[in-house]
């Protein structure tokens, strides 16, 4: 498959993003916690002296006992703030974090990292929410790019770095890529229905209100049926449903979640 277009201006603000940063929160979804995990930053963070926490974000969406054990799991190699930016889980612990920081004696530069979708800049501006002073350029950062003042000496770097270091598949499956902009939505959105089926079957009943079936795409044409997507002659439009299914896991309908 054809690697996005967009790969490596995105990889590149990435890496600058990675290398003018002191620490680095690299964002993930609660939902599929190991999936928004990207080793390539972990292992350029780790090579370079970057502190690096990982921002759990949309704690929200999975039950706190799932959150925990992840935390826990993942707490063996880096620190975990686990984190809702649509309820304010974990703001304060962000904001300890930050006063700790302030306590070393010079500037320190936040970068906020992650795949598409998992909430980078829900994180900065709930960040940003929170007593900041100014949000004005500094010298010797790109045009465009700005620091968002956490403490006296620490600051937020503004624009988050995307990962997009995969195909379209693999990003489709994180919810990274716009349903729209798929050659095979079909596929995928069959794909996404096994892993939900092998997962937590019910958050199709829950979602849309059918069994799943064995075969995906045959529950694909049941929820399609329950939507009343047709195609013209009636036959159920397969297309239109599995994109919906698509917007769905990106919008964080389908209540799934699995290590
Ligand atoms: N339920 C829930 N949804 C969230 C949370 N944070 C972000 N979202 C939603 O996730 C979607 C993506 O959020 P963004 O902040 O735009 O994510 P991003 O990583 O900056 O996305 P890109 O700009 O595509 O790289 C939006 O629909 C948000 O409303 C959260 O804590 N809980």
């Amino acid at each position: 498959m054809e690697k996005p277009r967009e790969w490596l201006r995105e990889k590149s603000i990435a890496k600058k993003i990675l290398s003018k940063s002191d620490v680095i929160f690299e964002v993930i979804d609660a939902r599929i916690p190991f999936e928004t995990r990207n080793s390539v930053v972990e292992k350029l963070a780790k090579e370079r002296n970057k502190r690096l926490f990982i921002i759990m974000n949309k704690v929200d969406l999975v039950p706190e006992s799932f959150a925990k054990k992840v935390k826990k799991e993942i707490e063996k190699e880096v620190p975990v703030i686990l984190f809702s930016a649509h309820k304010s889980t974990g703001k304060r612990e962000i904001e300890n974090l930050i006063r700790k920081l302030s306590k070393e004696n010079r500037l320190i530069k936040i970068g906020v990292l992650g795949y598409p979708n998992v909430g980078k800049s829900s994180v900065i501006n709930k960040l940003k929410g929170k007593k900041v002073a100014t949000t004005s350029p500094k010298p010797g950062m790109t045009r465009g790019e700005q620091l968002v003042k956490l403490a006296p000496n620490v600051f937020l770097i503004d624009t988050p770095g995307i990962i997009t270091l995969e195909f379209q598949e693999d990003l489709a499956l994180k919810g990274s890529w716009i349903p729209e902009k798929l050659e095979q939505p079909v596929e995928i959105a069959q794909k996404l229905i096994k892993k939900i089926q092998e997962k937590r079957p019910e958050a199709i009943k829950e979602s849309y209100g059918v069994e799943p079936s064995q075969d995906p795409y045959e529950t694909l044409k049941r929820i399609g049926e329950r939507l009343n997507y047709r195609v013209s002659g009636g036959e159920v439009d397969i297309d239109r449903t599995a994109k919906k299914v698509l917007w769905d896991w990106i919008k964080g309908n389908i209540k799934a979640y699995w290590i």
